[in-house]
This record gives structure tokens, sequence and C-alpha cells, in this order.
């Protein structure tokens, strides 16, 4: 038997010999023939099997060589390239404007090998002359391009299962990696019809990142996790029959960070941004249309929710104007009751988060912004509307180091006075202050680092001295009891919230899942 492999494997040699003196010796035309006989010659005898991936498919552009061309070039380390590919491969390198990465890629008839499942594959990047092109509307490059893949025949299953979706796969995520985000805004009076799109895009270039956002680090260890399983969840959301979608609803003070929260979930997992302006929309229709019209791996957002009055305790509005009884007129699908000539309604809105519409389009994150929680409707605080409520909430101790370090470059062991620190750490709680205020006390004095920590704790005992003199613990203890009361409220329709374990933290930022 191995005497059969080692004839066919000089047979397939000298084919290979044959086909490079082919090249040398031949004109064009006879010599792609030949070299086309030999190649089948060599492929029926080989214990491999090839595919060829060619730039252009026909007229059109081969989409799967694209793929091929950013997976080899980005998903494999020039190191392991270098390792990888044979002593005499030349790699050309590339380094795209503002990027820290340098990519590779293959020169021309190179090859290189790359491992999936176990599997060792070879690939080869082969170009070739084009002959003399007759005349065409669409001229053809004058390269012909192509990637060739070597699989051993016994492993042909894997690359037709499994291994040309992973590379397609692995592309887009690396395009979506590469490619700027946009920022999508809707605007009153563009025309809705099914030919136009009523977004308006702009560049996001937002510098927001869960490394820069000052949050607990366990906090935000959570939602990051939260968003990295959404994000790969298609299989979870298909088996438990869940459309695409998570909810997330963000509450606290201006200045908190809540827009900032925002930033970085895009950033973190290339999504764009949908910021929905809700007064622009004049009615649910509108509102359904704009939706249908958004991508998905997209994150929509409705900042300030309770400044749209038609989402916010509709039912109080409905019970005055209808004396409490039951009015058909004004009730829809989902049993919401709707404020009769409102532009844009919960139930319209709701529709879409969770009802029929939720399946229109996958892969999208809904955030909800307000800066007062009591104020919003309770059918959209009711378990399974919004998936988690973050609460953003004053600067404490652990969100102040990360400010510290972000913007005077600090690291408390080394360059912030211990004793600075720990009056800082004793007082900053109750002081009260948004991370807002305290970037802009840093900022101030960006240029020396020292006079900014001894203002910034001048400023945190003047607010201390403030509250206390105003009866400002009191009045924080009443909040606190204001908090829990509608904490009470919320849990009531079923007791099935988990909460992650900061019931007793009234400020700093706590995360709750439904
Ligand atoms: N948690 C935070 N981490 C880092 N920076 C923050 C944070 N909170 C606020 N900031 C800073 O304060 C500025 C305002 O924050 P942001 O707009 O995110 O607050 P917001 O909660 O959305 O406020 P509003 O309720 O007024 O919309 C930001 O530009 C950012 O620099
Ligand atoms: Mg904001």
């Amino acid at each position: 038997m191995s005497d059969y492999w080692t004839t066919m494997a000089s047979l397939v040699g000298m084919l290979a010999f044959c086909q490079t003196i082919l090249q040398l010796v031949f004109p064009p035309e006879l010599r792609l023939a030949l070299i086309h006989l030999l190649t089948r010659m060599r492929h029926v005898f080989s214990s491999h099997t090839y595919f060829d991936i060619t730039e252009i498919d026909g007229v059109n552009t081969n989409e799967l060589y694209n793929a091929v061309s950013l997976y080899l070039s980005s998903s494999v380390t020039v190191n392991g390239a270098v390792s990888a590919a044979s002593n005499n491969t030349r790699l050309s390198l590339t380094r795209v404007p503002n990027s820290s990465s340098v990519t590779f890629g293959l020169s021309n008839n190179d090859r290189i090998t790359d491992v999936f499942n176990g599997v060792t594959v070879l690939w080869e990047h082969v170009v070739v002359q084009r002959q003399v092109q007759s005349f065409s509307w669409r001229p053809m490059p004058e390269e012909k391009r192509g990637f060739t893949l070597q699989i051993s025949k016994r492993d042909k299953a894997l690359v037709l299962d499994s291994y040309l979706d992973h590379i397609v796969g692995k592309a887009e995520e690396i395009r979506r990696r590469n490619e700027e985000r946009l920022l999508y805004t809707n605007s009153r009076g563009v025309s809705l019809d099914s030919r136009t799109h009523p977004w308006d895009s702009v560049r996001f270039k937002h510098p927001s990142t869960f490394e820069t956002l000052a949050m607990d680090p366990e906090r935000k260890k959570r939602i990051m996790e939260d968003l990295r399983e959404f994000a790969n969840g298609q299989g979870f959301y298909q088996k438990t029959g869940r459309a695409w979608k998570r909810g997330y609803l963000l509450y606290g003070p201006p200045g908190t960070g809540k827009s900032s929260l925002i930033a970085a979930m895009a950033n973190y997992l290339g999504y764009d941004i949908y910021d929905l302006e809700l007064t622009e929309v004049q009615n649910n229709s509108e509102l359904r249309k704009l939706l249908m019209k958004t991508s998905s791996k997209s994150i929509i957002v409705i900042e300030d929710i309770d400044c749209s009055i038609s989402l916010t305790k509709r039912e109080k509005v409905n019970k005055k104007k209808s004396n409490g009884c039951y009015d058909p007129n004004l009730t829809n699908g989902s049993g919401l009751m709707d404020e009769p000539g409102s532009s844009v309604t919960l139930s319209g809105l709701l529709n879409f988060t969770d009802g029929l519409w939720s399946c229109c389009g996958s892969e999208r994150i809904f955030v909800f912004t307000t800066n007062h929680i009591e104020k919003l409707d309770s059918a959209l605080m009711r378990s399974g509307r919004m998936d988690m409520h973050i609460h953003m909430g004053f600067c404490r101790f652990q969100a102040l180091k990360i400010l510290l370090k972000n913007y005077l470059r600090m690291e408390e062991e080394e360059d912030v006075d211990g004793a600075v620190l720990k009056e800082m750490e004793e007082c900053v709680e109750e002081a009260e202050i948004t991370p807002a205020d305290v970037s802009e006390v840093l900022i101030r004095n960006r240029s020396d680092a020292e006079k900014a920590v001894r203002e910034l704790l001048c400023v945190l005992k003047e607010r201390v001295v403030k509250r206390r003199k105003s009866g400002g613990v009191k009045k924080k203890k009443d909040e606190d009891g204001e908090e829990e009361q509608e904490k009470r409220a919320l849990d009531s329709p079923n007791g099935n919230r988990e909460f992650f374990g900061f019931e007793d933290e009234k400020d700093g930022n706590e995360v709750e899942e439904k």
C-alpha cells in the first residue's frame, strides 16, 4: 500500500514539474489548456481535494474570495503566519491608518497553512495574467486572482460542513470590528415610503468604552457578560422561541453616565446606534416603519423616555378622562390603554420590543434612559419588558478611582497620596457628586495632577458640609425610603425578579436583571 502512495506522490510531483516547464515554454493559449489538463490529472491522483475560490465569479464579485482574504489576513497573527508559512513564503504586511495591528497578505502564488478543528489545510493565493480582453462593458481586472484550498480527501466533509461557514462568520466579525460605526437619527417630515431611508446617519466615533466608564468593576463586568451572551446567543434565542432582542433601562440623575454607557455598549459590540427621537414621530404607524428600517446588530436608543408624555403614567390620565371606566376606543391589542390623539403610544412601542413585531429583524438591543424612573408607566416596568434595569448613580469610590486614572493617569498605589485617597473614600458617597461633576474638576486641572486631587477633595468636603447643613442626610434617607417603596411596587406584580445583591446600596450603579 505504501508503495502505491509513493508512486502516486512521485507521479503528482512529476505532473507539477511538467506544469512549471509548460509555463515557461509554450504560447499562452496552449499553455493554459495543458495546465488545466495537468491540474485535473494531478487532482485525480492526489490524496487531496482542491477548492478554487476565484475573485470574480462570471461577472460578479465572489463574496467568498473577499471573506477568505480577510480571514487569512486578520485571523492568523503575523507570527503565526510566519511560522506556519514555508520559509520561502513572502508576506506583504499592511497597517491600516489609525489601527494598531499589522495585517498581512499572501503575495502572488504563495501558500499558508491554517488549522481548523485539528485539521491542517493549505491555502494558495493564485494570481495569473488575464488573456487579452475582448470588448466588454465591464472591463475585468488584468490579473485573475483566486485562492486554492488544499485539504485531505478524508476531511472534505469538514470543509463543506463548517470550515467555510466559519470563515464567512469570522470575516464578517473582522469587517464589523474594522468598520466605523454609524449613528442614525430620525427627523420629522422625512417621507416614509418604501424606497427612501428615513434615518440620517453620521459616523459614530464616541470614545467611551467600558474601560473609561466610571462604574463599579463588578457591575461593569456583569453588563459586559450580558452583552456578550446576547451577541453570541443566536442558538439560545432560537431554541427557546424568543425574539433575538434585549432591553435595557438605564436610570439615574443627569451626568451619571447613561449616554456614555450606551456608547460603550456600541463600541464593545461593534453595533450601530439608532437614536430614536420619539417627539419627531407622528404616530404608531410611522414608528413601526422607522423601526422596520433599522438593521440588525444595532442598539435602538430612546433617551429621556419620561419626557414623551404619552409614555408615562397613562393610566392616570386615562382614568381621569374616562372616569375609571373601560373605554373600548382607548384600548389596543396589548390591553394597554392609550391616550386618544397622542402621537406615539407605549403600546405601539412595546409591540416592537416584545409584541408581534418583535420578530422583525434580529439581534437588536433596545435601550431606554430616564432621569425619573418613578414617572414611568408600570407597563414599561413590568417583568419581561426591559430585561435589565441599570441604576446609574452618584460617584462612589471605585468609580472615582477610574476617573482619576483616566483623566490624570494616576494609579492609586504609586501616584496618589494614601491619606488624601482615604479622605476621599470617606466623603465621596456623602457628597453625592456625579461622575460628570468629578470629570469637570479633573479636566480643569488636568495639567497639574496634584492640584486636581486637592481641589477635588475640597469640592467633596464642601458638598458634604452643605448637605449636612441642609439636612441632606435626612433627605437622603427619605429618598432611600421612596426608592425602596418604588422597588416594592415594581416587585409586586410577580415575585420573580432577581436582584443582583445591591438592594441596600442606594447610590452608585445598580444592575438588576428581570
Ligand atoms: N460613569 C461615567 N464614567 C465616565 N464618565 C462619565 C460618567 N458619567 C458621566 N461622565 C462624564 O460626564 C459627561 C456626561 O455624561 P453622560 O452624558 O453620559 O450622562 P447622562 O447620564 O447621559 O446624563 P443625562 O441624563 O443628562 O443625559 C460625559 O461626557 C462623561 O465625560
Ligand atoms: Mg444622556
